[in-house]
């Protein structure tokens, strides 16, 4: 019956800890040109596994064509779909039909288990996330796993420092940033005090990511897939992650450049096209990580306030007056009258809050805090955190 198919299904939160069983898990893949991409794939669908995997190489985010095509591959076949563009508007388009994209070929070949997706070099992440995002309770039927970027050992450092015009964040260190997995990849072709050099930069900029170490891309698949980085299935794991979040020290040089950055927060959900808006405005800097724990309960409706005036209004300034500009958040928080612990996950200018299965045990409930950016100022941050968003906040 129709009215059957349009309920949604309602879920109790405490029996189904993480994503629906039914959801397939999407990692997508990305680094910088020629760092081992398609190396890492092929070494991932030539392993054993028992999982019908699916391949997904895109031109999301790129170009202006007015069509794009998804090539997927499956048990070496090739198979195409094509996207509509609405509007014209790529991001747009992208979000709505790249999923649709997906699915449809599900419905064609049969249900897959996993989904790798390669973005092309030159690709940010951030905006082919959040195309898996935004229909999140939509009820789709793929899930974000997380985001793995590749890392030329050899020229990654030198991809890292490039410098762009007009300051932007350069999409090596952007890719850095949003990844929940780094492989630094071709250690053969590099002396170890070259490779701690790169490891030690890829550490500066995100200070949560996991850092592995591999020739022609050999990793071990659990290390991999199943990451669960966006969902709360292992609210947990991240809590402890977040412990040993390291805060970072920028690794690039500042630059004294008067920038312009434009006024233009949207309330609707409809993210990617401010993006680019950001990204033409936004000014050189360093990306860091910033960490902090402050004890207390939240106020939900003031939480959200902050974290929009972070992300969507760029409200909060450095030291030097320059606007603080987050790529990646995370965070556990305590709610006030929740007994769960509440998940924070951030790109971009998107957000989510998510109530975990995770029972606080400790007490008083201590919120944890990441974030990913440039021109943070994690004083800054956390005094205005404490001030607006603490119910009787004790700074730790
Ligand atoms: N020496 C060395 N070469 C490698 C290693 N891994 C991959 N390569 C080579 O590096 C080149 C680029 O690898 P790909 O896997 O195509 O890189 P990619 O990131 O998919 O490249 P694009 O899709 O063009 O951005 C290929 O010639 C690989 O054979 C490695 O660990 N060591
Ligand atoms: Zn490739």
């Amino acid at each position: 019956m129709e009215e059957e198919d349009d309920c949604p299904e309602l879920v109790p939160i405490d029996s189904q800890p993480g994503p629906p069983a039914r959801q397939i898990p999407v990692t997508i893949i990305t680094g910088y040109l020629g760092a081992g991409k398609t190396t890492l794939l092929n070494y991932i669908l030539t392993e054993q596994h028992n999982k019908r995997i699916a391949v997904i190489l895109n031109e999301f985010g790129e170009g202006s064509a007015l069509e794009k095509s998804l090539a997927v591959s499956q048990a070496g076949e090739l198979y195409e779909e094509w996207l509509e563009l609405r509007n014209g508007c790529l991001c747009c388009s992208v979000k709505d039909n790249g999923l649709k994209a997906i699915e449809n070929l599900m419905e064609k070949k049969g249900k897959f288990d996993y989904i790798l997706l390669e973005t092309t070099g030159l690709a940010d992440p951030g905006a082919v996330a959040s195309m898996f995002w935004v229909d999140a309770e939509l009820g789709s039927d793929v899930y974000l796993d997380g985001i793995v970027t590749v890392i030329d050992a050899k020229y990654g450092l030198q991809q890292l420092k490039e410098e762009k015009a007009e300051g932007l964040v350069n999409e090596a260190s952007r890719q850095v940033a949003l990844a929940d997995l780094t492989i630094i990849n071709k250690t053969d072709l590099v002396e170890e005090e070259e490779l701690d050099q790169v490891r030690d930069t890829v550490r500066s900029i995100n200070g949560l990511v996991k850092i592995l170490e591999t020739q022609r891309s050999r990793v071990d698949l659990c290390d991999v897939l199943d990451l669960h980085s966006f969902d709360c299935q292992d609210g947990a794991k991240l809590t402890e992650k977040l412990q040993l979040a390291k805060p970072t020290r920028p690794h690039l040089d500042k630059h004294i450049v008067s920038c312009r950055i434009k006024g233009n927060a949207l309330s609707e959900p409809c993210i990617t096209p401010r993006l680019q808006h950001f990204s033409e405005n936004s000014c050189p800097a360093s990306i860091l990580t910033a960490t902090f724990e402050v004890t207390g309960d939240l106020c939900e409706d003031a939480l959200n306030t902050f974290i929009q005036d972070l992300l969507w209004e760029k409200k909060f300034c450095n030291k030097a007056g320059e606007p603080m500009s987050v790529i990646r958040l995370k965070g556990i928080v305590s709610f006030a009258g929740k007994a769960h612990q509440v998940m924070l996950q951030g790109v971009h200018e998107l957000y989510e809050l998510n109530e975990t299965p995770q029972l606080w045990e400790e007490n008083p409930h201590t919120n944890r805090l990441v974030f990913i950016g440039k021109n943070l100022d994690k004083n800054i941050l956390q005094e205005i955190f404490i001030s607006t968003v603490v119910m009787d906040g004790v700074k730790k």
